[in-house]
Parts: C-alpha cells; structure tokens; sequence
C-alpha cells in the first residue's frame, strides 16, 4: 500500500487519515501533470520526499486541537497539506506568491474533503494574522525568512516548544543560523531510518513579539 511508509512511522493513524494520505498519490500525480508543481522524480518518490519529510515537523512537536499553523511558500502543499491531515483539529493557513501553485493545492485540499485548511495567493510579508507556528521548507534563508513573518507570531505559547518557526532545513546550517542562538536543531535522522533523512533536520526559532527578541 503507498501508506505503508507513513504508517511505519505514524501507526495510529485513523481510517480517515489513511484514505486522505492513500488519495494523494492520484490527485498529485493529475494536477502535475497539469500544472508542474512537484518534479517528476519527486512524484514517484511522493510518500517519502515529500509527505513524511513533511511530516518530520510532527515527530519534533504535536500541535494541539484549536492552534494555528502558518506555512509559508506551500508550493504544492509541503509541508502544510500532510500536517493538516495528521492535526485535523488545527487550522492551516497555507500561502504562496504563485497563484497555479495555490490553484493546485485548493484542488488538493477538496479532492481530499479537508476543512481546516485555508490556501492564499500572496507574498506572506502582506498576510495579516497572527499564529502559534509558522512552518516551512525550501523557501528562503532563515534571516531573510525571520523579517518576513515578523510580527505574525502569537506571544500566547501553549505548546511544550515555544511558539516561532519549525524550518525543514538541510546541509551545513551554521553560517546561516549564527545570528540566532535560540535555534534548535532536531536531526531527523533520529526519527526516520531512511537514508534520504541523513542529513535533514527540523529547525526550531522560537520568536519573541519582534523578529530581534
Ligand atoms: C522551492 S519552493 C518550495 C515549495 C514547498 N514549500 C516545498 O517544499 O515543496 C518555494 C516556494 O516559495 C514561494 N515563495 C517565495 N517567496 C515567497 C513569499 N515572499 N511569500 C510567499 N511565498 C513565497 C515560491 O512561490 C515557491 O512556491
């Protein structure tokens, strides 16, 4: 089954969630061929490339029913489609500055029936709204990405992990978080067995009322 991957890693996964991760495969590998959203490659390597990596987030911090989640330069979905499938109880704000790549996903998040997820086509420095998380992957260096969502973080944490960002990231981060010593890095490597996840980590910011605090 194409869930098998997922369900080795999240095994309570319920009816619902299995059928909404099994769907994918064929809503993507449509819309793709339509609107060029995922690389061919990364199509065929779907479940691992893109929804458990995704899905790393998780394994690092479970958000609870009512939080707000902000992802940031969704693409086709990543990381935030698969988080709202696994957190249905948690509102997902997913934005992108290409509007076919909003377009995609909108069809995505109807093709799989899902009502906590809201898809906007804009640049996310003119998004209001504030949220517990803001999450991502492949979008912009962390500097560059920390003044964008400046301000977009609520100072309410409820979580174990303070409220900011959680940054899907790999390779060498050490030129590019030396400005920020709150960073937390959490290997993936220590979730996942697979070898695509040996160097891919899951960045924790967490962010006071101004990007600078
Ligand atoms: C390399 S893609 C990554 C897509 C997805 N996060 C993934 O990992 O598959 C980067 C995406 O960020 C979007 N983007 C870049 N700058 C943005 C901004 N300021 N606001 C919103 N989206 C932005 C681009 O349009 C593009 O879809």
């Amino acid at each position: 089954m194409n869930t098998d991957l997922i369900l080795k890693y999240f095994p309570e996964l319920t009816d619902t969630q299995i059928s909404q991760f099994s769907e994918m495969a064929g809503l993507y590998q449509d819309w793709n061929q339509k609107i060029n959203v995922v690389s061919r490659k990364d199509v065929d390597e779907l479940y691992l490339r893109h929804i458990l990596h995704s899905l790393g987030i998780a394994k690092v911090l479970s958000f609870l029913p009512g939080s707000k989640v902000l992802d940031v330069g969704t693409g086709g979905g990543f990381p935030g489609i698969p988080l709202a499938v696994l957190f249905p109880d948690t509102q997902f704000t997913l934005v992108d500055s290409i509007g076919k790549k909003i377009r995609v996903v909108k069809e995505v998040i109807d093709g799989l029936g899902l009502r906590n997820v809201e898809a906007i086509h804009a640049r996310v420095e003119d998004l209001p709204g504030s949220f517990d998380f803001i999450v991502s992957r492949a979008v912009a260096a962390m500097p560059t990405f920390v003044r964008w969502v400046d301000g977009k973080v609520s100072q309410k944490s409820v979580h174990p992990l303070k409220n900011g960002i959680l940054y899907l990231k790999g390779g060498d981060l050490r030129e590019e978080l030396q400005d920020f010593s709150k960073a937390h890095i959490y290997p993936l490597s220590e979730y996942f067995e697979e070898d695509f996840f040996a160097t891919k980590v899951v960045v924790h910011l967490p962010l006071g009322p101004t990007a600078g605090s």
